[in-house]
């Protein structure tokens, strides 16, 4: 019997896949990883859920404290940037680094294991042409999760199994409910874990750097106001500025050396194309030559036209066909052929946007 070591939040997505898995007639066995102290998914009631449903299913469940690598990769990783004035985006790293390896790591040591499963929405597919494995989307469309796993690296994809990828989101609920899951009617995580374990970013930030005061400026660097620290702006955001203007202004830049918020009209918060780092390619080898994809630059946003152009080391040019707005450095853009994860990476802070010099 092939032994799988299931990721158990102890929400619905993970209870189900787990009960799934053990109705196929694999021998699972749950694991909850520890990330952090306090309330929220996961970390307190999260794993007394998971630990019930390994009770109903009559599987043995582990719980790993992984507190200090959630630490030094996610928060600090969070805290860091946020302080150089950009907006990271910790799911992916955290799937990759925290989640993913931490389970290979502890099923293979501890337990004996060869593969692990999650209750993401995404699909796996073994390309044996090119002897990739590739990510795809999610059949539910509007569950897909893909964009969060495009940095798994090939040796990940091939130990990895997500057996909801292939349903809708309404069949887990029926499903959970047909097991008899106690988690069947749990309500769906609305946020980010740690704004949910801290009731919001700026009290999680306000625990790591100090609030500290600041000018809003226009790009000519007019005074329109003042900022209680650049870490609680985010590049595009319109609401929460407090400035009366006659046009709607958007944050284009933090400039974090002379800790000012820059402000702008919409046209200035538009760019054309933008550098990634950490590239990533997933479900194809990196190409020779410039490819056109198309790309979400943030979770389900809409699919934009781009022409990818590979740089040395692991960095990328994505070229938009028409200028977006709200092009946000930290978060990942990940790019796709229809269904398929072609690769990601993380976008990198405007070298000198706007002529920003000037000011
Ligand atoms: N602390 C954890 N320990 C182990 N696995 C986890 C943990 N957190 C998340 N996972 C795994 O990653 C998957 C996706 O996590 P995400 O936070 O997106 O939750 P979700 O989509 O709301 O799923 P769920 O309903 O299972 O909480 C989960 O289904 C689970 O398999």
């Amino acid at each position: 019997m092939t032994k799988v070591v299931v990721g158990l939040s102890g929400g619905v997505d993970s209870s189900t896949a787990a009960a799934i898995l053990h109705h196929q007639g694999y021998e699972v066995i749950g694991l909850t990883l520890w990330l952090m102290k306090g309330k929220g998914q996961c970390c307190s009631e999260g794993m007394v859920d998971a630990a019930y449903i390994c009770e109903q299913l009559g599987i043995s469940h582990h719980i790993v404290d992984i507190r200090e690598l959630f630490q030094t990769h996610i928060i600090d990783y969070l805290v860091t940037g946020y302080s150089k004035g950009i907006t990271p985006l910790p799911c992916s790293e955290c799937n990759k680094t925290v989640k993913f390896d931490a389970m290979i790591k502890y099923a293979r040591e501890k337990l004996g294991g060869k593969k692990i499963a999650t209750g993401h929405y995404a699909r796996i597919h073994h390309n044996s042409e090119t002897g990739r494995y590739e990510l795809l989307r999610a059949f539910d469309r509007n569950k897909d999760q893909s964009y969060f796993l495009y940095d798994l690296s090939q040796d990940l994809l091939e130990v990895s199994i997500f057996p909801l990828g292939e349903i809708l989101k309404s069949d887990t609920r029926r499903l959970a409910h047909e097991y008899g899951l106690k988690t069947a009617d749990k309500p769906e995580s609305q946020d980010l874990c740690l704004v949910e374990s801290n009731g919001s970013m700026r009290v999680f930030l306000n625990k790591y750097l100090a609030p500290a005061p600041g000018n809003i400026v226009d790009t000519e660097g007019k005074v329109l106001g003042k900022h209680d620290g650049v870490q609680y702006y985010t590049v595009g955001q319109r609401k929460g500025l407090g400035i009366a203007a006659p046009k709607p202004l958007y944050v284009i830049a933090l400039d974090t050396v002379n800790n000012r918020v820059i402000v702008g009209d919409r046209t200035k918060a538009t760019q054309t194309e933008c550098v990634v780092s950490r590239v990533n390619w997933v479900s194809i080898a990196e190409p020779l030559r410039s490819i056109r994809a198309e790309v979400h630059i943030r979770y389900r946003s809409a699919l934009i036209p781009v022409t990818i152009i590979p740089l040395h080391g692991l960095r990328a040019r994505v070229v938009f066909d028409t200028p977006q707005f709200s092009i946000v450095p930290g978060q990942a853009i990940v790019w796709y052929e229809d269904n398929k994860v072609l690769g990601g990476g993380i976008i990198e802070k405007f070298s000198q946007p706007f002529g920003l010099e000037k000011v």
